[in-house]
């Protein structure tokens, strides 16, 4: 993929980070340069990447312009070629998906992350994840799992996906926003709920490759692994692609080595999931469970822009199943959407069948029914960003 598709005149506008007080606004002026703090104290980095970290607080504060990437970073040519209408705008006049992620891109480059040298292919986040993977409460998630087989099945497939869809509410990147006091309450009843269709999706069909778009690592990853484990032992999936990032991205998203570490939490534990950690680590190396790190995965744009290579993927699995916030605004397109406007409708290009679970994190959304987008305006409550409301939707 050399270019994104041009402005689709038959979609709303694209979200952007201009409106002071907005959600986006509040993501670019607050959020990343907090982000920038929080990576510097987390590693002892020298004064080149000191000095890079303070030039790049400089290029996103307030009246900053976006800069090109330099011409020695790995991927310079795609990125000028992607940014040559945005070099020299605003960071909040410019797509807000587009920002974000030209901000993840630029971050590792003053981090010398892709250099050779002492500081390549060391994750800034590093440091969050593992506090996160190796934290007590990962220990209680993995324990709960001895439970699961004294359960009906039905009961165990809705559990499994569930865990795995509420996981997405382990987002350190968010966590940043919410602060110290931490997420609100979880409320229990979906936004949308379409499980049982996405079980009946699975039953319908010989079992295939299920593709499973990873979001965040650690408290995350772990039950989306579960559920993994799951599909391939009740015969729902012959395989699963497992897509995680080439490199670290919106703070806590899963990369390689994330998925290693996940392994070997689980397999050091005990019980039923260390049972699953050796299934898992089996699933690897015969073939069953396929990781996947695909360059577009960290691109800045939608999936409808999504070169050949992945729409093949996607088009030869039984379902797609994609999870968490951003991938929800790159599978509908990270547009001012009316609520009510069908998930079908906003994922009608996709190649496949296709499930999304995603905790609401952000503005955009589709697929309500209007009596609930009514009853969720009532409450007056943030319901579309504060990370408590959930959905499970599916486009057969
Ligand atoms: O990890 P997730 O669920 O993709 O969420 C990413 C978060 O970052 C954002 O893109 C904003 O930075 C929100 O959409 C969301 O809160």
């Amino acid at each position: 993929m050399s270019q994104p598709t041009p402005p689709r005149a038959d979609h709303p506008p694209v979200v952007v980070g201009n409106a002071v007080g907005s959600f986006a606004w509040g993501v670019l002026h607050d959020r990343h340069p907090a982000l920038v703090e929080r990576v510097r104290q987390a590693t002892a980095y020298p004064a080149e990447q000191q000095h890079a970290l303070d030039a790049l607080l400089r290029e996103i504060a307030e009246g900053g312009v976006i800069e090109p990437l330099n011409d020695t970073e790995p991927g310079a040519a795609q990125w000028r070629l992607w940014a040559k209408d945005h070099i020299g705008r605003c960071w909040a006049d410019v797509p807000f998906l587009w920002a974000e992620s030209y901000f993840y891109r630029k971050l590792l480059a003053a981090l010398g992350y892709f250099a050779p040298g002492p500081w390549q292919g060391i994750d800034p986040f590093a440091p969050f994840k593992r506090a996160e993977l190796m934290g007590t409460t990962v220990d209680s998630e993995l324990a709960v799992l001895d439970e699961i087989p004294r359960l009906p099945a039905p009961q165990q497939d809705t559990t499994l996906l569930h865990a795995s869809l509420w996981g997405n509410r382990a987002d350190l990147g968010f966590q940043l926003s919410t602060g110290d006091s931490g997420l609100g309450e979880r409320v229990t009843g979906l936004v949308v709920d379409d499980t049982a269709a996405l079980w009946d999706l699975l039953a319908d069909r010989p079992p295939g490759k299920v593709c499973l778009v990873a979001d965040n690592a650690g408290p995350e990853l772990l039950p989306d692994l579960v559920l993994a484990d799951h599909l391939l032992t009740t015969d729902r999936a012959s395989s699963v692609s497992l897509h995680i990032k080439p490199y670290p991205y919106y703070v806590s998203d899963a990369t390689t080595s994330d998925v290693l570490d996940c392994l070997a939490r689980m397999s050091a534990a005990s019980g039923r999931a260390a049972e699953i950690g050796k299934r898992l680590r089996q699933a690897v190396t015969g073939g069953r469970l396929v990781l996947r790190t695909y360059p577009f995965a960290c691109a800045p744009f939608p999936y409808e822009d999504m070169p050949d290579e992945i729409r093949e993927e996607f088009a030869s699995a039984t379902l797609t199943v994609m999870k968490g916030d951003l991938n929800y605004r790159r599978l509908v397109g990270d547009r001012h959407w009316p609520a009510t406007t069908p998930f079908s409708a906003g994922t009608a290009y996709f190649p496949g069948p296709v499930a999304a679970l995603r905790t609401l994190k952000s503005d955009v959304i589709t697929g309500l029914a209007p009596h609930t987008l009514t009853e969720l305006e009532a409450t007056g409550n943030a319901w579309r960003t504060s990370g408590t409301h959930a959905l499970v939707q599916v486009r057969t």
